[in-house]
């Protein structure tokens, strides 16, 4: 599908980009970095890159837990999810995704928020 979020943000390597741009952000925040401290950086990496691929409707396929399983006993709150959030912005503004095309990303990202906070 050529006209997918996929393809206009630029496929996968801008998500190769995003995310690596969004570790760093994460490696130096003192607010989200603690829920990471016993995370294997690699494996994150990985699951974090095939799961943001099919939220922009790419030719990816998630093979880790579901959001809710991944995060559950995690007890995020708000603010850490905002932070978070913020942090992947960020991210997105440091590789050149358009602030329209950050909002439709938003969008999607905003109905996984009841499969993370507070479980
Ligand atoms: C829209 C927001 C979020 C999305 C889409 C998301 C997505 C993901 C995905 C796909 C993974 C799994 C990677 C894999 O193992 O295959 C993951 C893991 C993780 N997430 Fe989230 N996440 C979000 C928000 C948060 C927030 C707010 C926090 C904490 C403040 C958080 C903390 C973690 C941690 C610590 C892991 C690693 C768990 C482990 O070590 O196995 N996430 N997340």
């Amino acid at each position: 599908n050529e006209d997918s979020l996929y393809e206009r943000i630029g496929g996968l390597p801008t998500i190769e980009k995003l995310v690596d741009a969004f570790i760093k952000n994460i490696a130096r925040d003192e607010q989200v970095l603690p829920y990471f401290r016993k995370s294997d950086v690699t494996h994150f990496r990985n699951g974090f890159i095939a799961h943001f691929c099919t939220v922009v409707d790419g030719p990816c396929e998630y093979k880790g837990d579901s959001m809710v399983d991944i995060h559950t006993g995690m007890d995020i709150n708000e603010a850490d999810f905002n932070r978070t959030v913020e942090l992947l912005v960020d991210a997105m503004e440091k590789v050149g995704i358009s602030y329209r095309q950050q909002n439709e990303i938003l969008a999607r990202l905003a109905s996984l928020r009841k499969d993370i906070i507070h479980l």
